[in-house]
């Protein structure tokens, strides 16, 4: 598997998820604009690696005005962090990341701008690597709701490339496979970007997970029919009581997954909870291009002129959810114990807003 991204040397290097799989091709982000362009084009996308993504982005800000006087510094990556923090509005790990950045900031402030230069990295580096580590957790507590031989559907890409490496979502399905557990996956393709068909199915094909793509509407069906044991899919952003966002889409699976008795759970890092939100009305939900309803792969399907509603997320309600698998466990309902138990494990998670 491609690294989601890589830091070499003064560059972030994300491989371009607009154009996979056909072309396997490397985006170079040399100061902080051309991260803040990736996050909002989705050149890199999916909660983990857009705060991965993000974090190295505070790090380019730095090394750009590192030269100034001290004052000035920190204004500057003040600045450059704001306008991060807003390449896109719902998976609350880009926040939570670029904050986790201004914390290291702060508490060095009182250092050389070298040496905070350093702790930067550091700090964007460690946010890299605890991300893989994390979603290594996930799938093993995860694991252990896959039956034997499940057939387990998915939507949207929770995958390698949602996150610096293996995956939530998928990295249930990855733990669940190596452990011998014969699955079979289902994958939406998740119109309108097509992360399902693009890339779930690109990573799951690429690791010898048996999967089978269907057209969103197909998900109805199968549910109704029993072919489905269990739904898995990840997270933008949870609040206190459990709500979830996640791509578009989702809440209608959970609304089937009720009625036909099929559990749905949520595989998502701690960094994906908003602590600071009581419930699912308060996440801000991003409206994307009309062109990504009317055009698919850059090719018109729709009239000129239409008129197009498009959500790139929805919430679904917590009690829709069977579990949220977290790397520090599993969490049940009801969800605001569970929750907010986890608060204190949080890392420097103050998201305020006010970078
Ligand atoms: C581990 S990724 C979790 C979510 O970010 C994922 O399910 C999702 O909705 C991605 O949306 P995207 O618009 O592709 O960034």
């Amino acid at each position: 598997m491609y690294d989601t991204l890589k830091f070499e040397g003064d560059t972030l290097i994300l491989i371009d998820q607009r154009k996979l799989p056909q072309k396997v091709e490397f985006f170079k982000c040399r100061d902080y604009r051309d991260v803040e362009f990736a996050i909002a084009d989705m050149v890199v996308r999916g909660a983990p690696a857009i705060g991965a993504a993000g974090a190295y982005g505070v790090y380019l800000a730095a090394s750009e005005f590192k030269n100034n006087s001290e004052e000035v510094f920190f204004k500057k990556v003040k600045e450059a962090n704001k306008v991060l923090v807003k390449a896109r509005p719902t998976a609350v790990n880009l926040f939570w990341a670029i904050n986790r950045m201004e914390q290291a900031m702060k508490r060095n402030r009182n250092k050389p701008v070298s040496e905070i230069l350093e702790i930067l990295r550091e700090e964007a580096d460690n946010i890299a690597r605890e991300d893989v580590e994390t979603n290594q957790a996930i799938g093993k507590f995860g694991n252990e709701v896959i039956p034997q031989g499940a057939t387990i559907l998915t939507h949207c890409n929770a995958g390698a490339l949602a996150t610096v490496g293996y995956g939530t979502a998928l990295g249930v399905i990855r733990a669940a496979h190596e452990s011998g557990k014969n699955i079979k996956v289902y994958a939406d393709e998740t119109r309108p970007r097509l992360q399902g068909a693009r890339l779930t199915a690109f990573e799951l094909v690429e690791e010898g997970i048996p999967v089978t793509l269907i057209a969103d509407s197909v998900a109805a069906t199968l549910i109704r029919d029993g072919v489905i044991d269990v739904i898995v899919v990840g997270a933008d952003r949870i609040a206190s009581n459990g709500d979830t966002a996640n791509k578009i889409g989702t809440f209608m699976l959970s609304e089937l997954a009720v009625r036909f008795g099929v559990p749905l759970y949520i595989a998502a890092p701690v960094s994906t909870i908003d602590f600071d939100i009581n419930d699912g009305s308060e996440i801000v939900i991003e409206e994307r291009s009309p062109e990504e309803v009317t055009h698919i792969q850059g090719i018109q399907i729709a009239p000129d002129g239409v008129e197009v509603y498009n959500p790139a997320f929805d919430v679904t309600p917590a009690e829709n959810i069977t579990g949220i698998i977290t790397e520090k466990g599993i969490i049940e309902p009801p969800y605001k114990e569970g929750i907010a138990s986890l608060k204190s494990s949080q890392k420097k998670g103050d998201i305020d807003g006010q970078l």
